[in-house]
């Protein structure tokens, strides 16, 4: 595709393609979006993210992830029409341009681009990083279970044939350790939302433990208001909470780690479908789901952008 408009948004695409179309967003933006490069995954690819900025000055953040498990497509893929949605309506919409009026937002589509191309090339469903781990003929490091909160705990495992193993350290993979180095230098993130596929789930911390977060009762309301605009679209049921009580004990998660930083609305999101498809959700779900996600994420931004 030339432009950002004939780019077809309703199919899956490779890692090359996804760059493509993040420099041609850029190229086509210019005083709204730029694109940061915060490291280099285990094989050497960029980890890309796109910022969209309004202003010159330091203004505070949200961060979305795409992307971070390799075999979820639909992340990415929805990720890639956030990104055209917000330089569509900046300046068209009223609830988005009041958004980007005051917050940067940051929106890493390929989180994991090592373990991306490997389900393109090799096993569509890998899931990890691709690091070589020592002393194993298993390879790969789960992404969500690295993270310096809850570390090592009962939700992973420390076997590196685990698909959720931990690692041999905390952020010991450069896709987590990139975020934790960029979210700590940015110093102003507000909400901090890491997309995933599948279960139809919003979920906040703590996943480690069962303990409820101080913010609880604010954070399930608004997960709830952003479930019902959800479904007010096509009519998808979200279930939501805490991610121990709503899917499972899991430790050293990113959300668990970025609500330690302080930043409050921080939700893993856990995309279509149920398990009728999984993980290898048809090309004809894409828009649908960005567009009935979009509304949630707007939900979330307005709600951050209000407290
Ligand atoms: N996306 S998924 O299928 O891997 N499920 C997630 C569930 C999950 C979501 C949020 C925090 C911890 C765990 C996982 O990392 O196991
Ligand atoms: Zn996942």
């Amino acid at each position: 595709p030339r432009t950002t408009d004939d780019y077809d948004y309703a199919n899956y695409h490779t890692l090359s393609e996804i760059n493509s179309f993040m420099d041609m967003l850029v190229q086509e933006n210019p005083k709204l979006v730029s694109k940061i490069v915060i490291g280099k995954s285990y094989e050497g690819r960029e980890l890309n993210v796109l910022k969209f900025s309004t202003g010159a000055t330091k203004r505070p953040g949200i961060w979305i992830d795409t992307g971070i498990h390799a075999r979820e497509w639909i992340t990415p893929a929805s990720g890639t029409w956030f990104a055209k949605k917000i330089a569509t309506d900046y300046g068209r919409d009223p609830a988005l341009t009041a958004i980007l009026d005051k917050f940067d937002i940051f929106l890493e589509l390929v989180t994991n681009p090592d373990g991306y191309e490997y389900t393109h090339t090799t096993n569509r469903m890998w899931r990890k990083t691709r690091r070589i781990n020592s002393g194993s003929s298993c390879v790969g490091v789960d992404p969500n279970r690295n993270w310096g909160t809850g570390y090592g705990g009962a939700g992973s495992s420390s076997n590196p044939c685990s698909e959720t193993y931990r690692g041999p350290s905390t952020y010991s993979e450069s896709e987590v350790r990139s975020i934790v180095d960029f979210t700590k230098s940015h110093g102003n993130l507000k909400a901090f939302l890491t997309i995933h596929s599948y279960s139809q789930m919003m979920l906040y911390p703590y996943g480690d433990t069962g303990i409820p977060c101080v913010d609880e009762a604010e954070l399930d309301e608004l997960a709830l208001k952003a479930a019902t605009e959800l479904e007010s679209l096509y009519g998808t049921k979200y279930t939501f909470g805490s991610t121990f009580n709503t899917i499972y004990q899991a430790s050293g998660v990113t959300t668990d780690w970025a609500y330690d930083q302080g930043i409050k609305y921080s939700y893993t999101f856990e995309l279509r479908d149920n398990g009728y498809y999984g993980f290898i959700l048809p090309a004809n779900q894409i828009i649908p789901t960005a567009e009935e996600t979009w509304l949630a994420l707007m939900v979330i931004m307005e709600h951050t952008k209000n407290n």
